[in-house]
Formats: structure tokens, C-alpha cells, sequence
């Protein structure tokens, strides 16, 4: 997005240098596959994909509308070409040479449901997509965005076993959005410019599993036990906050393409030797006794290079923190259950 700016700032010979160095040589060929690409999510993921200077290929993949999706987005001047799959027989087209997939295939909640009432119908339609992922793009890293993300994660997981190429270096469970409302909620209460704040959130990706970690939040603010305990409860009911007022229309879709976007661009780097990527992600994970959990985590040429500790947490955390390994727990052995059935 930024080089195109830069290419059109410049003279037609040295763009002509610039676009030929750009496409053959710094920056390698990568094809970025979308899993849903016509839905709330997917269409303005793929807007945000096809401005990212770091893709080559854009696969957008739904079971329906992704020819208009596709021609749509693929008239955008940017680097990458778009082709749009519709349909169950054009899944392996859509798949085959991935470097990354991302994942937003699946229904959305309405007022009233958590993420968890999301599973029946959603953990069909990731177990299916992943299972021909092994098949057509084993070695592409898969960022999961369709909830519950705290079971999908270990369901794609189990698929990847059975089939025989789980690396667990290469699957995410997306929680960038957390860490997005994180950072915007702080800035409004410490007052701070929003561009320079940073606050990690560990756990998962459903209700008090978010846990944000404001005592390591920078820069740093004298807030209030009672400020910093309202920050934590907006994080962890952002996407109620959005379901509600939508009333009934879906969940978070736009955010969700921002954040989406943001962490497929911090992979992108990763694989192509960026250093110092680090991004939170839900990941297979020993930090603690649970085996899988969002913290910070360093990503390299193979996805997943090292998963951070924690840092010093302060005591509310370390309440938060032992309050949300029950409902992690439960939500990854449903996925494991669901996946093994
Ligand atoms: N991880 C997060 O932070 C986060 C944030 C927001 C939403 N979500 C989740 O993302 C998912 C999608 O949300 P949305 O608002 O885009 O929903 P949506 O209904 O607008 O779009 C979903 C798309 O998935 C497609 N789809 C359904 N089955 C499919 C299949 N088998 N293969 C390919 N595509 C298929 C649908 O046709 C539709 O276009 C939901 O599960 C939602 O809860 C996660
Ligand atoms: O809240 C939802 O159902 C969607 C998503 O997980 C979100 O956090 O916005």
C-alpha cells in the first residue's frame, strides 16, 4: 500500500526500475488465500489484502458470490493478482501453492448468543476447510478467524494430526481485534495518542478468556483500580458491544478486516525475514498447563519462531488469569472431542 503511494510519486523509468525490483527480486511471490471472502468479514479483508504490497496472489474462496467479490476487489491497481473460487470443486484451485490462509468462514453470533453457540454450525465448516488444506497447502500457515476461535484452533489442530502435517508452528488463532479494542479503549481513558500505545492480551478469544494486560500497557498511565477494571470488562465484551449494536446484522466486520489484515501482513513479514515480528496469537503453548493460549509470540520464516512469557502481572491479572483456565480448558477439549468424534 505504501510502495504503490511511493511508485506513483516517481518518474515513469525509475517506477518501471522500481516495479521490477519490487516484483522479482525484494519481495517474494506470496499467495494469500482467503476462506470466506464474500462474507461480512472476508470482502473488506480482501479490500486490505489486495492493497498489501506483500501479496502476489489473492485467492478468494466462498461458497457463493465470490465472482463479484473477485472482479470487484481485482480492479484495484495494486501488485497482486485476484482470482475468485466458488464452491466445494474449486476449493483445491484455491488452496494449492498458499503460503497463508486465513480463515473467516462461518456464521456470525446475534444478541443474545456467545461464541460458543457458534460451535455446532462453525466447527463443521473448519473441519472441512482444514481438512483440504492438508490436502492441497500443507505447508501454508493458517490464521483462524471463525469463532469459537478457542475451540477452532484445536480443531484444525486434531484435523491437521490425522492427516499427518500438523506444525504447530504455522496455526493462529486470530486475536488481533482484542488487542486493537485494547489499545483504543486505554488511549481514551490514559489519554494518550492512540498510534503509540501497546497492550498485549493473553488467554483466548471469548468473554473473561480475554484478559488484557494494561499493567504492561505503554505508555505507561496512573489509572485507577476501578478504570483499569472497566477497561478490562470492555475488552472482554467488545464483541457483545458490536453484536448489540448491530442488532441482529452480525458481529464485528470491519475491525475484524482491520485486524485481520494487520496480523496476515505481521505473518507475511515473518515469513519473509522480517525480524522482530511479534504479534499476541492464540497458539499451541506451554506457558502454561493449557495447550493452547494467546500471548505474545515471535514470528519467523517457519510462523511461529518463540512464544514469550507472560511478563509480571499484577495481582488482578493473576485473578484473571486463574479465573479463565476453567472455560479455556472446557472450549479446547470440545474442539479436540469434536474433531476426534
Ligand atoms: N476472531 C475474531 O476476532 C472474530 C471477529 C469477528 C468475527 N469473527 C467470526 O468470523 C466468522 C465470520 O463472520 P462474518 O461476519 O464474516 O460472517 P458472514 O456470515 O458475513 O460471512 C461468512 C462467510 O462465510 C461463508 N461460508 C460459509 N460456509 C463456508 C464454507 N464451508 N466455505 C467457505 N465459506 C463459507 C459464507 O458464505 C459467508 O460469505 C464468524 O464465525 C464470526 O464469529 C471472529
Ligand atoms: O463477538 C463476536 O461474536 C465476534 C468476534 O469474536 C469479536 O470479538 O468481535
Amino acid at each position: 500500500m505504501f510502495r504503490s503511494m511511493l511508485v506513483r510519486s516517481t518518474s515513469s523509468a525509475k517506477q518501471s526500475l522500481l516495479r521490477r525490483s519490487f516484483s522479482s527480486e525484494s519481495v517474494p511471490q506470496r499467495k494469500v488465500a482467503i476462506l470466506g471472502a464474500a462474507g461480512g468479514i472476508g470482502q473488506p479483508l480482501a479490500l486490505l489484502m489486495k492493497l498489501n504490497p506483500l501479496v502476489s496472489s489473492l485467492s478468494l474462496y466462498d461458497i457463493a458470490n465470490t465472482p463479484g467479490v473477485a472482479a470487484d476487489v481485482g480492479h484495484i491497481n495494486t501488485r497482486s493478482e485476484v482470482v475468485g473460487y466458488m464452491g466445494d470443486e474449486n476449493l483445491a484451485k484455491a488452496l494449492e501453492g498458499a503460503d497463508l490462509v486465513i480463515i473467516p468462514a462461518g456464521v456470525p453470533r446475534k444478541p443474545g448468543m456467545t461464541r460458543d453457540d457458534l460451535f455446532n454450525i462453525n466447527a463443521g465448516i473448519v473441519k472441512n476447510l482444514c481438512t483440504a488444506i492438508a490436502k492441497y497447502c500443507p505447508h501454508a500457515l493458517i490464521n483462524m478467524i471463525s469463532n469459537p476461535v478457542n475451540s477452532t484452533v484445536p480443531i484444525a489442530a486434531e484435523i491437521f494430526k490425522k492427516a499427518g502435517m500438523y506444525d504447530e508452528k504455522k496455526l493462529f488463532g486470530v486475536t488481533t481485534l482484542d488487542v486493537v479494542r485494547a489499545k483504543t479503549f486505554y488511549a481514551g481513558k490514559a489519554n494518550v495518542p492512540v498510534a503509540e500505545v501497546n497492550v498485549p492480551v493473553i488467554g483466548g478469544h471469548a468473554g473473561v478468556t480475554i484478559l488484557p494486560l494494561f499493567s504492561q500497557a505503554t505508555p505507561q498511565a496512573n489509572l485507577s483500580g476501578d478504570v483499569l477494571t472497566a477497561l478490562t470488562k470492555r475488552t472482554q465484551d467488545g464483541g457483545t458491544e458490536v453484536v448489540e449494536a448491530k442488532a441482529g446484522k452480525g458481529s464485528a466486520t470491519l475491525s475484524m478486516a482491520y485486524a485481520g489484515a494487520l496480523f496476515a501482513d505481521a505473518c507475511l513479514k515473518g515469513l519473509n525475514g522480517v525480524p522482530d515480528v511479534v504479534e499476541c496469537s492464540y497458539v499451541q503453548s506451554t506457558i502454561t498447563e493449557l495447550p493452547f493460549f494467546a500471548s505474545k509470540v515471535r514470528l519467523g520464516k517457519n510462523g511461529v519462531e518463540e512464544v514469550l512469557d507472560l511478563g509480571p502481572l499484577s495481582d488482578f491479572e493473576k485473578e484473571g488469569l486463574e479465573a479463565l483456565k476453567p472455560e479455556l480448558k472446557s472450549s479446547i477439549e470440545k474442539g479436540v472431542k469434536f474433531a476426534n468424534q
